[in-house]
């Protein structure tokens, strides 16, 4: 019997190592175009976000960051783009935008994409994400009584409590006292931790993308204009590592950092100092 010949190629005889398994992003837009009449606000925009990702947006006031995060919410037409999202997402704004009518765990409730639940069923999970963020007490309470960093705890349950695979919070902390963001920052760093969705983060704040994030992105001219990965470990504290990649992140913005931060000699751990 002939013995079939198994021809080998010069490369068969060296197994390459396996190449690891590419991840599906989470988020993927190429070439994204968004216009309001002559104003081309998004101009062929690139963006991927890895699932679990926790990603920050910086841009100046009127740079289209709410149009992305509104596109990506599905809340915006995109015609015949390629927009790719999970199919679960949920939007934290900078008002809480509760219903006043409705008690707190009935406001939490409107999360939940399935009206199908019994009303048992929605209270249990309803009181579950508002134990989470803090408000397991505050089920029976009107909104009217809430203060501002218990209307946003309130806002992030109803986002959490529909499991969505994308949070997007819209400057969620800014109209908060500084203490009461601090506590916040600790709060949807524990949520992430926990659910890990991947989180797009619209900020003004620089210190706050810096101290959260994954990855900073800023937006200038309708594109991704420059990115800060940020391996620092968390909890993060200013120290010069991160005053540089502040300073960097500014330096994007066309900002000069501010005389507290550039005028201070920060000393590194090797004993390097930078002025
Ligand atoms: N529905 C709309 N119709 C027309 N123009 C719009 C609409 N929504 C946004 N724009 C314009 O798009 C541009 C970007 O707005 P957008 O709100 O996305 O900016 P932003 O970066 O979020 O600003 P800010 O930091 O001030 O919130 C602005 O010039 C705005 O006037």
């Amino acid at each position: 019997m002939v013995q079939p010949r198994i021809r080998r190629r010069a490369f068969d005889t060296v197994s390459p190592a396996p190449a690891a398994a590419p991840v599906t992003p989470a988020v993927k837009l190429t070439g994204f175009v968004r216009q309001f009449g002559q104003n081309r606000v998004i101009d062929g925009l690139d963006l991927s976000i890895a699932p679990g990702e926790f990603v920050a947006l910086l841009g100046a006031s009127g740079s289209g960051k709410t149009t992305l995060l509104r596109t990506l919410a599905g809340l915006d037409p995109v015609g015949d783009q390629d927009v790719t999202t999970p199919s679960t997402r949920a939007v934290v704004f900078q008002d809480a935008r509760l219903l006043p009518w409705k008690k707190v765990w009935r406001n939490v409730a409107l999360g939940l994409k399935d009206p199908g639940f019994r009303k048992g069923a929605v209270r249990a999970r309803a009181e579950a994400a508002l134990k989470e963020v803090g408000l397991g007490h505050r089920l029976d309470a009107w909104p009217s009584t809430l203060s501002g960093g218990e209307a946003q705890r309130t806002a992030l349950a109803r986002a959490l409590v529909r499991e969505p695979g994308l949070l997007l919070l819209d400057e969620p902390f800014a109209a908060l006292d500084a203490l009461t963001r601090l506590k916040m920052h600790d709060l949807v760093l524990n949520l992430w931790h926990e659910h890990r969705p991947a989180v797009l983060l619209v900020t003004h704040d620089v210190d706050e993308a810096i101290a959260l994030a994954d990855r900073v992105l800023v937006l200038n001219k309708g594109r991704i204009a420059a990115e800060e990965k940020i391996t620092l470990e968390r909890p993060r504290a200013p120290d010069a590592r991160f005053q540089a990649i502040r300073r960097r992140l500014l330096g994007h913005l066309g900002v000069e950092a501010p005389a507290s931060h550039e005028g201070a000699l920060i000393a590194f751990p090797t004993g390097e100092a930078v002025q």
